[in-house]
Formats: C-alpha cells, sequence, structure tokens
C-alpha cells in the first residue's frame, strides 16, 4: 500500500499539492504532523534533492521522529535534509555566515543560565538594585525587544519603550541591553534570540547570503506555526520568498507561547502576504474518543478569540473523563499512581502509554513519591535535565572555554573549578580590565604579567592558561572524544570527582564518564557529518528539555508546553484548581485567560483513549500549605462527558476525610480574588447582607442564583440521580446551562 493511501483526502491535497504557498489550519490530531511527513517524502519521490528542503520544527525530538518516519518511505537520504528546530538550523547557518556580521565561527551558545549570570553582572557593575532591575524580568524585556527585532539602538531610542521602563521605575534597562550585547560579542557568544535576530540582520544586511539560501531551500515547511515569533517569521518569509514554496500547519487554538513573543497574528497576515494562498482544514481527528474531542470543544468554546473550526471524529465513543478529588496534593499523587497501576493491570499497558501533565514543573515532586512507591517507572521531561547538572555544566564550561577562549561566562564557571585561589575579586578584575581596554579577558590573560604584574596571581593565571592552551592543541590533533578525555583529565575534574567518595560523589563521577561516553557515541555515529567537539558542544546547547529521554519504558512526566504535538493512550491532567491553572500569574486579562484556556485544550487532546482529571483541595505552594478550589476549566467542560468523582477507598488512595471534601467547596479562598469576573451584583443586593455561598443541598428549583462567570440566572430543574448532583440553571444573559453544584460555587439570592 502506498503511503498516500493512508491519507483522507484533504490530508492527500495538502500532500500531492506541493508547489505554492500553503496553509494547513487543523484541530489537534487531524494529522497534520502526518501532513507534513508525507509531504516532505512526496517530494523527495518526485526527485526534489533533500538538501533543498527545509523543515522546521518545535523540539529536536519532533524532528528526529519526522526524519525516521521519512526514511521508512525514502531511504536513508533523508538524512539530508535540513530538519531541525528554528534555533538549531540557524545556529548552523550562522556558523557559515556569521563572520559576515563579525563573528568567529566558533561562536558560543550562551544558555538561560549564562545570560542571567552576565546581566546579574552588568546591574551590579552598574550599581542598580536588583530588587527593582530583576535579573529575570530585565532579560525578558530584552528577549522581547529581540524577538520583536528591536536592536538596543532602536531600544534606546524607542520613546515608547523607554517611557514604559521610566514609568516601571528602571530607566537603565535599554542600558542593560546595550551593555549586555557588546559584552555577548565580545565574548563571541549569542544567546538563544540572538540565533534568531542575527539571522534576520544577516539575511537584511548581506543579500548575497540571503541569495544563497533562498536558492537553496527550495521548499520550506514549517510546524506548529501558531507558536512562531515575529523574528522567526520574518526569516521564513525571506528564506521563501524566490521559491514561494511554503507550507505551515498549525492550530490556532493551540497557540500557547504568546509569553514568549509568539504572535498568533502572523496566521492571520499569512493570508496577506501570499495572495496566491491556497488553505486546507482538516477536521477529522484520529487520535482520541468521541468524548475526549467532543470535551475539548466544549472548552475551547469560550475563547472568544478564535478561526472557526469543527473538530470531529468516527472514533468510539470512549469512557467518560474521570474525574479524581483528593484532600491534599500527597493525595492526589498517591490517587494518579494507583490509578495507573490499575490501569496497567487490568489493561496490560505499558508505562509508556501514561502522561501525567501539570502546569508547573514544581508539581512533580508529590507524583514522583507516589510514584516511586509503587515502583512504577517514570521520566520527567523538562526538569533538570542531564545538561544542567554543575558537574556536566562544569566540563562543559572547560570545553567550550577550550573551543572559544573569549567566552567569559565560561571563563567565569572554571576559573576556580577545581580550586586554584582564585577569588571572585581577581574575576572581577580581569573582567573590568577587559571592558576598559575593550579586549577578551582571553587577551589579558595571554599577557597577564602586563596587565597584573609578577604577583602569585599572574603566576596561577598564566599556568592556567598554558593548560588551555595544551587543551586546544588536543581539540586540533585529536577527535572529539579523546581531546574532551584529555580535558576532563588535565583539569583536575575527573580526579576531583574520583577522590569525593560520598554517593553523590559517585553519581557525580558517573555522569561526567557518562557525558564521556554521549562524546564518544557521537565521534561514532554515522549520522554526524561534523564530528568536531565544536559541532557537539553546539548540539549540547541546542537540546531543548523536551529532547531529554530514555529509552526504558517508563510514565512520561512533564508540563503542557512540552506535551505539544504529543499523544499517549491515558493522560492524566493534574492540578485543576484556580490560581494554579489558571495560574495565577496569567490572570491579567481575558488575552492572559484565553491563552491558559487554549493550554488546557492542548492538554485535553494529548489523550487517545482515555483523560483524568484532578485536584487537591489542599496543597503546599510556595512552603505554605493553602486551601484551593477547584479550576473554573472543569465547569466549561460539559458535564456529559465526565463521571462523578471515583470514590477515594476504592482506590486504596490512604485516608479519607469526607467533611473537608464537603466543605472544600465552600470554602472561601485564602488566595487573589479573579479580576475579570469579580462584580458587584446590581441592584439593591449586596454581597455580605443578601448573598451566601451554595450548600448543594439548599439549593431548589426556582431559586434565583448567581454564578461567577454566567452571572443571574434561575434554577429550572435539580437532578439528584449519580453521585454529583446537577442543577439546570437558566441565566439571564447565557440561556440554559446544566452545572454539577459541587463545582459549580453559586450563590443563592435571596
Ligand atoms: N488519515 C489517517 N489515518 C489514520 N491515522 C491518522 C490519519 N491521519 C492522522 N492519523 C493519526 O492520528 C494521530 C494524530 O496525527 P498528528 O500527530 O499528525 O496530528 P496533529 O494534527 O499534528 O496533532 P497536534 O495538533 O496535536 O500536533 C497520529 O497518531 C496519526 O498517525
Ligand atoms: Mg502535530
Amino acid at each position: 500500500m502506498s503511503y498516500l493511501d493512508t491519507l483522507n483526502e484533504p490530508q492527500r491535497l495538502a500532500v500531492e499539492t506541493t508547489k505554492g504557498p500553503m496553509m494547513i489550519i487543523a484541530g489537534a490530531g487531524s494529522g497534520k504532523t502526518r501532513v507534513l511527513t508525507y509531504r516532505i517524502a512526496h517530494l523527495m519521490q518526485q526527485g526534489v534533492e533533500p538538501f533543498n528542503i527545509l523543515s522546521l520544527t518545535f523540539t529536536n525530538k519532533a524532528a528526529k521522529e519526522m526524519r525516521e518516519r521519512i526514511e521508512k518511505v525514502v531511504g536513508t537520504e533523508a538524512r539530508n535534509l535540513w530538519m531541525g528546530t528554528f534555533h538549531s538550523i540557524f545556529a548552523k547557518i550562522l556558523r557559515f555566515e556569521g563572520h559576515l556580521l563579525g563573528y568567529q565561527s566558533n561562536f558560543t551558545i550562551y544558555d538561560s543560565d549564562d545570560s542571567k549570570s552576565l546581566i546579574k553582572s552588568i546591574i551590579k557593575d552598574f550599581n542598580l538594585d536588583d530588587k527593582l532591575y530583576k535579573p529575570n524580568s530585565v532579560l525578558g524585556r530584552i528577549s522581547n525587544a529581540k524577538n520583536n527585532l528591536i536592536s538596543w539602538r532602536a531600544y534606546m531610542n524607542n520613546s515608547e519603550l523607554t517611557m514604559d521602563d521610566e514609568n516601571s521605575g528602571r530607566p537603565k534597562i535599554g542600558e542593560i541591553y546595550k551593555e549586555y550585547a557588546i559584552r555577548c560579542f565580545r565574548a563571541n557568544a549569542m544567546d538563544f534570540d540572538d540565533l534568531l535576530f542575527n539571522t534576520n540582520i544577516l539575511f537584511q544586511n548581506h543579500l548575497e547570503a540571503l541569495n544563497k539560501y533562498q536558492d537553496k531551500f527550495r521548499y520550506v515547511l514549517i510546524d506548529e506555526f501558531q507558536d512562531t515569533n515575529l523574528s522567526q517569521y520574518l526569516i521564513t518569509r525571506r528564506l521563501a520568498a524566490r521559491h514561494q514554496n511554503i507550507c505551515v500547519v498549525g492550530d490556532d487554538a493551540q497557540s500557547i507561547y504568546a509569553f514568549r513573543g509568539a504572535n498568533i497574528q502572523n496566521i492571520l497576515n499569512f493570508e496577506k502576504d501570499y495572495p496566491d494562498l491556497k488553505v486546507v482544514k482538516l477536521e477529522q481527528n484520529y487520535r482520541s474518543t468521541q468524548t475526549i474531542v467532543q470535551a475539548a470543544n466544549s472548552v475551547i468554546r469560550y475563547n472568544k478569540a478564535q478561526l472557526k473550526k469543527n473538530v470531529w471524529t468516527s472514533n468510539d465513543n470512549g469512557t467518560p473523563i474521570h474525574m479524581i478529588k483528593a484532600a491534599t496534593d500527597a493525595e492526589e499523587g498517591r490517587l494518579i499512581a494507583t490509578s495507573i497501576f490499575e490501569e496497567k493491570m487490568q489493561r496490560t499497558l505499558p508505562n509508556s502509554a501514561f502522561a501525567i501533565l501539570y502546569r508547573t514543573n514544581a508539581q512533580s515532586r508529590a507524583l514522583e513519591e507516589a510514584l516511586r512507591r509503587l515502583n512504577i517507572k517514570y521520566k520527567i521531561i523538562g526538569g533538570l535535565s542531564f545538561y544542567q547538572r554543575k558537574e556536566i555544566k562544569d566540563i562543559v564550561g572547560y570545553l567550550r572555554f577550550t573551543i572559544n577562549p573569549q567566552d567569559v561566562e565560561a571563563f567565569k564557571r572554571i576559573i576556580n573549578l577545581p580550586k586554584r585561589g582564585i577569588g571572585k575579586t581577581t574575576v572581577d578584575k580581569l573582567i573590568v580590565r577587559s571592558n576598559e581596554t575593550q579586549t577578551s579577558v582571553w587577551e589579558i590573560l595571554c599577557n597577564i604579567e602586563r596587565h597584573f604584574g609578577a604577583g602569585r596571581t599572574s603566576k596561577v593565571l598564566d599556568s592556567f592558561t598554558t593548560m588551555v592552551k595544551s587543551f586546544q592543541l588536543s581539540v586540533e590533533q585529536k577527535n572529539a572524544y579523546d581531546a574532551a578525555t584529555d580535558i576532563a583529565r588535565g583539569s583536575g575534574l575527573l580526579r576531583e570527582l574520583y577522590d569525593d567518595k560520598s554517593v553523590e560523589g559517585r553519581v557525580r563521577y558517573e555522569n561526567l564518564q557518562e557525558l564521556l561516553n554521549a562524546i564518544k557515541a557521537f565521534v561514532d555515529d554515522p549520522e554526524n557529518e561534523d564530528k568536531s567537539l565544536d559541532a557537539f558542544l553546539q548540539q549540547v546547547s541546542l537540546l531543548s528539555s523536551a529532547d531529554n529521554e530514555t529509552d526504558e519504558d517508563s510514565v512520561t512526566l512533564m508540563t503542557i508546553h512540552m506535551s505539544k504535538g504529543l499523544e499517549f493512550k491515558n493522560v492524566y491532567i493534574v492540578g485543576l484548581e484556580e490560581n494554579l491553572f489558571p495560574s495565577q500569574l496569567m490572570l491579567e486579562s481575558r488575552a492572559d485567560l484565553e491563552e491558559e484556556r487554549r493550554l488546557f485544550y492542548v492538554a485535553i487532546t494529548r489523550a487517545e483513549q482515555k483523560l483524568f482529571l484532578s485536584y487537591a483541595l489542599q496543597r503546599y505552594r510556595f512552603g505554605k500549605l493553602i486551601m484551593c478550589e477547584p479550576s473554573r476549566f472543569l465547569e466549561e467542560i460539559d458535564p456529559q462527558f465526565m463521571t462523578s468523582f471515583l470514590p477515594q477507598g476504592a482506590l486504596g488512595g490512604g485516608s479519607r476525610d469526607t467533611s473537608m471534601h464537603r466543605s472544600g467547596f465552600t470554602r472561601k479562598v485564602a488566595t487573589k480574588p479573579k479580576p475579570q469576573f469579580t462584580r458587584v451584583p446590581k441592584g439593591n443586593h449586596t454581597v455580605s447582607q443578601n448573598f451566601k455561598p451554595n450548600n448543594p443541598d439548599e439549593l431548589q428549583q426556582g431559586q434565583k442564583v448567581e454564578h461567577a462567570k454566567f452571572g443571574f440566572g434561575k434554577i429550572v430543574s435539580i437532578d439528584t440521580h449519580g453521585k454529583d448532583k446537577r442543577a439546570k440553571v437558566h441565566f439571564e444573559n447565557f440561556g440554559e446551562k446544566t452545572l454539577i453544584l459541587s463545582f459549580a460555587k453559586l450563590m443563592i439570592c435571596e
């Protein structure tokens, strides 16, 4: 059977129409990624050379999976595709062309820790208050500027931006941006945003480079287009300008990166930018049961800003969505672990059929504990990955500094590792000197006596420099693995960890060995053309946290952001509580709430067969036990798709405090109120006198009630069948709604 026969009609059309601009806007699980994959295979079968095809994905993992699937159709030629994340593809282009912008090809890619550390030192050098100039928020502002292609010069001349900064009491952000850019450049380093920003500058100012890549990329394809930012959009538009063979796929309902500058407007602009655009809609979902698809639709309907789509499926109804209510976050963990255990037994499923999705990484701890107790293997995607561990960052720091001795952040990390008596004062002096003389720290190190006289410090620094030079020689003469081993030994790092006989020390030593193994595997891998240490480091610095995977059969734990594009048989979405999900930080405006709702939509649509939703009535957050209220999103799911709560005793989920469960709904919440829905009742009512919180047993037919979102209404009928009491309410402005009373938080108007 040909691969074309496994596609439905609109999918096939999208695969076979290879010329000209095309946009596929389609619902979750409708085969967008599958279409892209087959389209590339199809192009190659028609004789298009793989190096003429550029395919941009959201994670390296997605790229790898796609490449493997294409390989099944076209064979090993698929390895020559230009396929990867925006960042990795543009880093590759900048390695070749960065010299046009004044960078050397061995530039370092600063990760977010490096960027933060650099910002901190600038704030300190400028004598600014770091409580006011919080490094993360300063960095966020700079990042935002870059993603909108605003250079530091443009930033400083932009009265709107500088006014904003002045109003927020931080008038120096422009200057910090400038200094940050200068120091990165001097360190021959780019941060993640620079990879996009500089590619834009490259194509804008160097037409010969633009011409070359325009010629090369005869076909451009982009997955998850809804999450591209302006900077990414402009690059792809430029690249595709000659051949106009650009195909983007996305789902506006899954746009979840606005906080990082992703712009849903790109989808809308696309039609304007390409008047010949062909638009294909895919509406049939192949991933999930009827129940899951319809429940997801019932939620996303609440968003005003969306393109019209009707996602449907011919799959089975499946089982209703299971609700899990827990007394505490620890109990939530236990209930979920038990549920996974039982599902595995009953349906003989592997661990890999399960995913637990949460809003914030901090939620994983209680879940991990419970899974460990039941001996269920799990992996966390996006937590502290291997490459973020201290011992790994240390050795990588050495490798980075050897390759690019201009790299100040790497220098700061390693200069006193292992201890050689070089303190912060010396490092600061070196950096000040480098800024004064506008030369790199490395140049000063190479002429240390001229700058610092002939004391002990100079001696130590001089032997450090000599050592790094010997490492550089290793890199020149040996393969990446041998050179890295020389560096691990010569630096003393390996020895230091070896000598540490504590358990942690052993683990760290093994981790370092593991890194060397990874380099060996990199060198041995026939797929890697460039086997240099430089190429290895580049790959490491671009690993996103979603790429951190083991082969073992395990349950996947991750944030919803990380789960984009993936699918699992059983999905648990946990922590469905007000102020956690939707997040308190994201409730400043309607747009924020809509983004949180899209996130919920993404989470629901990851499930193929069974979906479980859970919340706890109490949870430790920021070191305090707080009371929680069920998330408003639970009310938004049409109740016909949900079961009532799982009886906790039946799952053996630990102690059960029924009084707390009942009262948990009616307790006033200690946290901030929801700004957009608070409203003072009209007329002469006042909340304190005439409203009282719902006790489901007190509600009666005919009663007047107020709901936080739907406003005023009258109870039409009450259904006491089943475990949870439901009421049909006719609202003045929203018509009739069926609500589960224990969620609905109805206020009785007397
Ligand atoms: N025509 C088809 N026949 C059978 N299975 C299909 C078909 N199209 C897609 N699928 C399957 O449906 C699932 C979802 O497809 P895919 O991941 O490509 O969807 P998507 O639109 O990219 O989803 P998302 O929005 O989550 O990224 C996959 O398992 C895929 O193999
Ligand atoms: Mg997809």
